[in-house]
């Protein structure tokens, strides 16, 4: 074991080993991501079994919401995260529980990739994680991106999807699913292959043969009469370059079929990283690496550089509301509390409001009395001629 690896896994600084280390050979890090209910997990199960004996792979369970996992995690994000509790304390929904027991994970992110790396070095060939059901919590959340990043700068890394061929039978939802892949290829920007999951309850050429055929999947939405067919067929048109890019392999998480040729397409795309995207990483780590150097360095002439002015804006935090840690709440239910100085200032001000009125009524009553005095007056003069 190196000295790195065997110091503590408290003192790791994650830009310090991304940025002067670079790109290493292994482990491979293989994220496995797809709609809710489309096999992930019964995918990593069966991925892990099939290349254990060639790849001896480190297992990481991203899921905070999973009750239990079919296989033995290396890393789970359960024991770092108790996401029951971040619900109940942050008074969220499943979805905000899962979106923030994420983010809590990436604030260990430094450790996360030293372990990952020390799995490496004690030859585990391959890591394969496992990540939530909701695929948009962990596709367009920062913690999502920042752990996808986070590897992809210290290890070959691929996405595997994993679509469910079976829904994908109607070809709108075919198309929902093909958009969410295209969506995820370019967010990700690494090396995509789709798996194409339950193959022993439906064969998956059909979805190989619209992929291809465009004419095969217009006699498809034909049959369909869906209002949203016009969209469909555009969408179709549109993907075709998508397409062509794409790695299919039809498997079966739960037989085993198809992981032969499954191993084969994830070297492929191992090789496709090592080609083509790995020059990027390595780019954006010396830009980095520039960057923190130019960071680190203190003004050099600090007259020429000029001096700080105060900005005139008080940037302090509010003082935070220690009564109540509800952040949204009804109107009926806002405690209705004021200021002391509030309250003087609001009693005041209502008392020369009611002397005022006094005033102005006792001076409209002085004003009819004279009225009707000088009227009795010039009647008394009257009779009196
Ligand atoms: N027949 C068949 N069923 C499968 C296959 N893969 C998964 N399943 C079933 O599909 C259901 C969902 O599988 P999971 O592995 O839990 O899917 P998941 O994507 O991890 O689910 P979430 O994380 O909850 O979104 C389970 O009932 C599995 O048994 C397969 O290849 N064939």
């Amino acid at each position: 074991m190196s000295g790195k690896a065997a110091s503590s896994i408290d003192d790791i600084n994650l830009d310090a080993l991304v940025l002067e280390e670079g790109i290493r050979d292994a482990p491979v890090c293989i994220i496995v991501l797809g709609m809710a209910g489309s096999g992930k997990t019964t995918f990593t199960r069966s991925l892990i079994e099939h290349a254990q004996a060639k790849f001896n792979p480190y297992v990481v369970n991203l899921d905070p919401a999973c009750r239990e996992v079919p296989y033995a995690a290396h890393i789970d994000i359960r024991d770092t995260v108790n996401y029951k509790e971040v619900m109940k304390q942050y008074q969220l929904g499943p979805n905000g529980g899962i979106v923030t027991a994420l983010n809590m994970f990436t604030t260990k992110m430094p450790k996360f990739v030293e372990l990952v790396r020390r799995a490496g070095e004690r030859g585990h060939k391959w890591c394969i994680i496992d990540t939530p059901g909701q695929i948009e919590v962990f596709n367009w959340s920062a913690s999502g991106s920042i752990i996808t990043e986070g590897l992809a700068t210290m290890f070959p890394t691929i996405v595997v999807y994993v679509m469910d061929v079976v829904r994908s039978a109607c070809p709108t939802t075919f198309m929902s699913n093909m958009l969410y892949a295209c969506s995820i290829l370019y967010k990700t920007r690494l090396p995509f292959l789709v798996a194409l999951n339950k193959i022993d309850i439906k064969d998956c050429s059909f979805v190989q043969e619209w992929m291809t055929d465009f004419e095969v999947f217009q006699d498809a939405l034909e049959e369909e009469h869906s209002y949203v067919n016009n969209l469909t067929r555009t969408m179709s048109l549109t993907l075709d370059t998508f397409y062509e890019h794409l790695i299919t392999c039809g498997v079966s998480a739960k037989t085993g079929v198809g992981y032969g040729p499954l191993m084969s397409r994830i070297l492929d795309c191992v090789a496709e990283y090592e080609q083509d995207y790995k020059p990027v990483y390595e780019k954006m780590r010396l830009q980095r690496l520039a960057e923190q150097q130019v960071k680190s360095q203190p003004a050099a002439h600090i007259d020429a550089a000029g001096t700080a002015v105060p900005m005139g804006l008080d940037l302090n935090d509010p003082p935070s509301n220690t009564d109540n840690s509800i952040f949204l709440m009804a109107p009926t239910i806002v405690p209705q509390q004021m200021d002391a100085d509030e309250e003087i200032e609001s009693d005041a001000k209502s008392k020369a409001e009611e002397q005022n009125f006094q005033s102005f009524v006792q001076d409209h009553l002085n004003a009819q009395q004279i009225k009707r005095d000088r009227l009795e007056r010039n009647q008394q003069q009257q009779e009196s001629k």
